[in-house]
């Protein structure tokens, strides 16, 4: 089993008790996370994605040494993390967007010093990375406010500096925009790329905001039921969704629909005409076809919406 983060065949399954009647309670089983298997190498930074339930947190509990899987072989950094879960702690950082690990009633600054003697970062180092987080996350003016006055904002980027003080190699990340401002994400989203870029920072994240990983990931995950469903770029999500790409025409004149093989005419407006086909076609043949047959002045080729083809894998298409 290779990979910086590796799972082999992982198993999660509750046992939780149901309400049946009055008095009358039932033990079942929930399989949380059902025989996932997935490496991540050194340096990727991979978008881990799925609708609600489908078992990403569980999943990130596991790999951070929370939660014991119930079957299967995980390793991080060749750790095993719910033996050796403090050796993992140094090497991992943990970031949820939903909830701060961040002291709520005392200044940002003390959860920092907090975090250099629970990590035994030493001296040196904990100010040399305080200085270049504070600067890069633009902290310096929230270091002495508590965290309760701070922005959601100021304070994920609080919280993501609080996870990256000891130099993790791994860090997963749990809705980190969630909540957000535009111009909050895209400094959150900067500076992710950054890390990744510049540190080799290994990064798992979780999000349902598609432009994080639009923007971050080159490869994504997505998990449903607990089984991994798809594994690869984003770009392959669309064909796999089986969603539509769509070509804008404007004619030189209103015209009856268009007659194009295998292209279906979806919407007219004037001169304007809108042509849909399967993601997977190439969009060449189409192009030459209308320009051949048809007088044009412009065309567009728009690429189908991602959370559509998500939407549409969840209702019903598995894929592996
Ligand atoms: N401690 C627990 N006890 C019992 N069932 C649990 C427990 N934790 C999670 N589950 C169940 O396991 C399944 C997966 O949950 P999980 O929280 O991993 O999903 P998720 O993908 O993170 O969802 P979300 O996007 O809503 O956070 C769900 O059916 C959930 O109810």
């Amino acid at each position: 089993m290779e990979g910086f983060i590796a799972l082999e065949r992982v198993e999660k399954v509750f046992s939780v008790r149901r309400k049946t009647g009055f008095l009358r309670r039932e033990r079942h089983q929930v399989r949380a996370v059902d025989t996932l298997s997935f490496t991540v190498a050194r340096g990727e930074m991979v978008g881990y994605i799925g609708p609600n339930g489908a078992g990403k947190s569980t999943t990130i509990k596991m790999l951070t040494g929370i939660l014991t899987p119930s079957a299967g072989r995980l390793r991080v950094a060749g750790i095993d993390p719910s033996r050796e879960r403090t050796r993992l702690a140094h090497r991992i950082g943990v970031v949820f967007g939903q909830r701060t690990t961040l002291w709520w009633d005392l200044p940002l600054i003390d959860s920092y010093r907090l975090a250099h003697r629970m990590y035994r970062i030493p001296d040196t180092r904990y100010r040399e990375n305080l200085a270049r987080l504070v600067e890069l996350l633009d902290l310096g003016d929230l270091l002495d406010v508590p965290v309760r006055q701070l922005s959601l904002g100021q304070r994920m980027r609080g919280d993501i500096a609080a996870a990256l003080l000891h130099d993790p190699e791994v860090l997963y990340l749990d809705e980190p925009t969630i909540g957000l401002d535009v111009v909050s994400k895209a400094k959150v989203r900067g500076f992710l790329k950054e890390l990744n870029v510049e540190r080799g920072t290994t990064v798992l994240l979780t999000t349902h905001d598609l432009q994080d990983i639009e923007q971050l990931c080159s490869r994504v995950m997505v998990i449903d039921h607990g089984r991994l469903m798809y594994d690869g770029p984003l770009t392959g999500l669309h064909e796999t969704g089986e969603s539509e790409r769509t070509v804008v025409v404007d004619l030189e004149r209103e015209l009856p629909p268009v007659e194009v093989p295998s292209v279906r005419v979806v919407r007219v407006e004037g001169p304007r005409q809108w042509l849909a086909f399967p993601a997977g076609r190439s969009a060449a043949p189409v192009v030459a076809y209308l320009a051949n047959t048809y007088p044009l002045v412009d065309l567009s080729v728009r690429e189908p919406d991602i959370e559509a083809v998500i939407a549409k894998m969840y209702a019903g298409k598995t894929v592996s």
